[in-house]
């Protein structure tokens, strides 16, 4: 078996060869002044670290101006279906077979690149490439079930399914394009299409994206908040007080990316999304994604997460007495309401025969009473704290639980972690499940499967603590409307209450 300092020796000499290759590619940091330099970075842009940020990601090799264009990656760079369908058997192996979705042919496309080996004009590249996963997709069942929120480990069993579903139905052109068995594995589809919800662009002429060289290598940053504004009404409601106008949203979304496609140069362009000092990391925003999709699509959560939403079973027929649609009825990280959800529920508390004339009101943002405000922030409290007792363990279990899963994480053996088993039954379930409870089994070193299992384990008690906190600050969020308004007639009569 190799050593650490084996295996780092290993992934240098594959990142250099990855850096050569892109700079023979064309790939450039420093894309208005070529260079015959044997690395495509070192003048914008370098490799570098980040352990709580990403892990491996991009920094500034000196300091960087917003806006100003930090990388290009030509067209022919890009592995693309097209760019894989040159290959003329694959193409019409492909085309016998019109029911697969874009996706699904680039995930093909991927893995008959990975069985050309050498062979691959992108080998360099697929070499570099994770060879783990911590999607949504890759969950066992503990994991996800460790999500504890229905909903959540709703999104989470669908896809798992749906990459099942996806692997089935494309087996049949794989054997037709004669992968290798090993290939051929739902393993090794899961890791193809993780491969691609976590590291594809947005390209104009293929819904499925791309693979993009080098450019892949920047982590994410969440999008700045200024950009899009969840309460700004003009937005969601364009003009006509009720209805969020989707091509709006879409475009918004569109705008939410330091990077593109450039026709004009055929290239895939990177730019700084703000000022960067030298040596800090350079980051890029995939769009906005609330915690849940981020692990879905990417893998990770965000501690701090500007999108994050917490969204909640309301027990009312919300379609009843407003017009929003149930995706806009959340809570903010600050545990204040949404604005459609604030809106709907002061419908919702509002006399039948009152709702029309006050609708226009409540569709405009404002309060309709004291009364009706203190009535649904005394409600929402309670609703919230009700979802909080109904859930298995407590936020303070969770963040324990945390802590526990990070020293087991940093231990290398199950002896010094067998101490920690019993402060928490789930932990103890966690062993079962991979029969390291048994007798003699104290000497066993933790597996990279068991340390792979805690890692996503880990990231879906995040989730919850995340969750759970967001509807603690929604009890206090509620309790202190509550007493302003009831305990200062001032702020009432201010607010047009009374
Ligand atoms: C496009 S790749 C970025 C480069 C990647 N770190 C690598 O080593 O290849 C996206 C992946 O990087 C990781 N990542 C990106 N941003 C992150 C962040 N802010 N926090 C944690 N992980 C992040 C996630 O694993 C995600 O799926």
């Amino acid at each position: 078996m190799a050593t650490k300092s084996e295996e780092n020796n290993e992934s240098n000499k594959n990142l250099e060869a990855l850096l050569q290759w892109a700079a023979e590619m064309g790939i450039s940091d420093s894309p208005t002044c070529p260079s015959s330099s044997s690395s495509c970075l070192g003048r914008s842009l370098f490799v570098s670290t980040f352990p709580n940020a990403g892990g491996r990601g991009l920094a500034a090799a000196r300091d960087l101006k917003k806006g100003e264009l930090v990388l290009r990656v030509p067209r022919e760079a890009l592995l693309t279906s097209d760019g894989v369908m040159k290959d003329e058997k694959i193409a019409c192996c492909v085309k016998r077979h019109p029911y697969l979705s874009n996706t699904q042919i680039l995930t093909v496309c991927l893995l008959a690149e990975v069985g050309k080996g050498r062979g691959s004009r992108w080998y360099p590249y697929l070499v570099e490439l994770p060879r783990c996963y911590h999607t949504l997709a890759n969950f066992l069942r503990f994991e996800t079930q460790a999500l504890q929120v229905e909903e959540a480990i709703w999104v989470s069993e669908k896809a798992v399914l749906t990459s099942k579903l996806d692997w089935e139905i494309a087996t049949v052109v794989m054997r037709e394009l004669d992968l290798k068995s090993q290939l051929l594995t739902l393993r090794s589809w899961l890791w193809a299409s993780a491969t691609i919800t976590s590291r594809t662009l947005h390209i104009p002429w293929d819904e499925a994206g791309c693979l993009c060289p080098v450019g892949d290598l920047f982590n994410y940053a969440a999008p700045d908040e200024e950009i899009y504004s969840e309460d700004d009404t003009s937005l969601k409601c364009n003009g006509t007080m009720e209805q969020p106008d989707a091509e709006l949203l879409e475009c918004y979304s569109q705008r939410l990316t330091d990077g593109g496609y450039e026709d004009d140069t055929a290239s895939y362009c990177f730019y700084a999304r703000e000022n960067y000092e030298k040596g800090k990391q350079v980051l890029l925003s995939y769009g906005t994604y609330t915690n849940l999709e981020l692990l879905e699509h990417y893998g990770f959560i965000l501690d701090v997460n500007p999108n994050e939403k917490a969204f909640i079973r309301l027990d009312i027929d919300s379609q009843k007495f407003s017009s929003w649609p149930k995706e806009f009825l959340y809570i903010h990280p600050d545990g204040s309401p949404s604005f459609a959800l604030l809106c709907t529920l002061r419908l919702w508390a509002t006399p039948a025969k009152l709702r029309r004339s006050v609708g226009h009101r409540a569709y405009s943002g404002s309060l309709l009473s004291a009364e009706n405000e203190l009535f649904i922030m005394k409600w929402l409290a309670n609703h919230c704290q009700n979802i909080l007792g109904q859930l298995p363990t407590t936020l303070e279990n969770d963040e324990l639980l945390v802590v526990i899963i990070d020293k087991m994480l940093d231990y290398s053996s199950y002896q010094k972690c067998i101490d920690l088993l019993s402060s928490d039954r789930e932990l103890n379930k966690f062993f079962q499940n991979y029969g390291l409870l048994k007798e003699g089994t104290a000497d066993y070193s933790l597996s990279p499967k068991v340390k792979k299992s805690l890692e996503r384990w880990r990231l879906t008690v995040q989730w919850r603590c995340n969750h759970k906190k967001i509807l603690v600050n929604c009890v206090s969020y509620c309790n202190s409307v509550v007493d302003r308004v009831s305990s200062d007639r001032d702020f009432s009569k201010r607010m047009g209450y009374i």
